[in-house]
């Protein structure tokens, strides 16, 4: 599947949140949205997954204009992980992940067998098999974030969004959930604030800042000292790995880095 937007724009009374944003996603890349806090991700995510309108521009999957879709076409090619997981009335662990196979069914239709067992294989997948019977609710954060993604991969949707999907995860879950977002296969658009995950797994990088695209490209192109200086006000190095071949940032601090300046000052 291919996602495409074109020139979105959104305000929120007088302040404009995105600025003709222009991006897209081809069949099977790992695209990742990466930005200061603040500067429109995760607006730009709820535009594309319909949680909000924009003022302008479309959005369109496999050249069908999103808009035009009936909500439940959109959820069945579309699956969503987002920051927020709240969730009104406590649902099992199991209910939730079913809830992904609503947009594959009628309305009369109960879930079946198989239903279940997509569901359980997913619940497997992140590490959960045993909490179908648990209650959302009392889960810990990074318990119910690895609920939530099981739920998108029983949706087997052929494009998924994900805001932020290792918020929450200690690292060998942040490590397991983007191994196993890439293995998919499946193309996907994902927020991101760790940009080493970012430059580890994502095919290309869109940058956002102040609402508008300021960069795209490859991680090794983008993910150089003076774009994190510019966009994200910080000091770094940034090493090509020698087994991964990938790029690999060590943040300097600015008490080292003013430290460090002071140094060499001295020394000449
Ligand atoms: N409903 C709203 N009303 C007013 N301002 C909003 C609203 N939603 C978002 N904003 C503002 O829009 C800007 C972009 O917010 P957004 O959540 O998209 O940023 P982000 O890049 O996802 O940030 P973060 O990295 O902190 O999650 C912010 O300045 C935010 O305060």
């Amino acid at each position: 599947m291919n996602m495409e937007a074109n020139h979105l724009s959104l305000s929120i009374g007088a302040k404009k949140i995105l600025d003709s944003v222009t991006l897209n996603v081809r069949e099977g890349e790992f695209i990742g949205l990466i930005g200061p806090n603040g500067s429109g991700k995760s607006t730009l995510l709820k535009t594309v997954y319909r949680e909000l309108k924009p003022d302008a521009g479309q959005v369109f999957l496999d050249e069908r204009e999103l808009l035009n879709l009936p909500y439940k076409k959109a959820a069945e090619l579309m699956a969503v992980v987002s920051q927020e997981s709240s969730v009104e009335f406590d649902f099992s662990v199991a209910d939730m992940v079913l809830m992904g196979r609503y947009p594959h069914k009628k309305w009369y239709e109960s879930d079946t067998e198989a239903d279940r067992g997509i569901c359980l294989r997913a619940l497997e997948t992140v590490g959960l098999g045993h909490f179908g019977e648990r209650s959302f609710a009392t889960l810990s954060g990074g318990e119910k974030q690895r609920v939530l993604i099981a739920r998108a991969l029983a949706q087997q949707a052929k494009f998924l969004i994900l805001d932020e999907p290792t918020n929450h995860l200690d690292i060998r879950y942040q490590l397991q959930i983007m191994e196993l977002v890439r293995s998919l296969g499946i193309t996907t658009l994902a927020a991101l604030h760790d940009l080493n995950m970012a430059a580890y797994y994502c095919d290309r990088l869109y940058i956002i800042s102040e609402g508008r695209i300021a960069a795209e490209g490859t991680p090794a192109e983008l993910l150089v000292p003076a774009v994190l200086r510019d966009i994200f006000g910080v000091h770094a190095e940034v090493n090509l790995h020698a087994l991964t071949g990938k790029p690999v940032i060590t943040y300097l601090p600015e008490s080292f880095y003013n430290e460090g300046l002071k140094q060499t000052e001295e020394s000449f």
